[in-house]
């Protein structure tokens, strides 16, 4: 029986077309999974896509990111498609930033790209659900930290 992925669905607004788009038509591969989005892109997927059951958080720039970043923290995350918008600034950049950080800290799988997105739902492993990635443990690495060490 496929436990089926944990994934995070979220694109900033000049990009919501992009991933509106990838949904639809990934819509069948993308069913069976625990679909997560922020408020705006999951309403709008929703609306798009409505064969799709979608946890809608909060808006990004609300705190959306930061929940889908307590998600990954918590070890419930296991893939993320965040469609940025390199061309414009975001209020609540440091969200974002947060967010990309942390996925990398969790090694959880992160596209950003389309084409990136397209070779994660296209791969053998987001078919397998027995796989699950390494996890870097950093517990060790902030235990040696000590007072009056740059990153304490
Ligand atoms: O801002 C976002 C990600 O940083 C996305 O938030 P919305 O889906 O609410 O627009």
């Amino acid at each position: 029986m496929s436990r089926g992925k944990r994934i995070g669905l979220v694109a900033h607004d000049g990009r919501k077309p992009d991933l509106t788009e990838w949904v639809k038509i990934n819509e069948e591969k993308l069913a069976g999974h625990r679909l997560y989005a922020t408020g705006t892109t999951g309403a709008m997927l929703m609306q798009k896509c409505p064969s799709l059951e979608i946890t809608c958080l909060k808006s990004g720039p609300l705190g959306g990111d930061q929940q889908l970043g307590a998600l990954i923290a918590e070890g419930k995350l296991d893939i993320l498609i965040f469609f940025i918008d390199p061309m414009t600034s975001q209020p609540h950049d440091v969200d974002v930033k947060a967010l990309t950080r942390l996925s990398t800290v969790y090694n959880i799988v992160l596209a950003m790209t389309r084409s990136t997105a397209d070779f994660v739902i296209g791969s053998p492993l987001f078919a397998d659900s027995d796989w699950t990635p390494i996890k870097t443990d950093y517990h060790a690495y902030v235990q040696r930290l000590k007072p009056g060490d740059a990153a304490y």
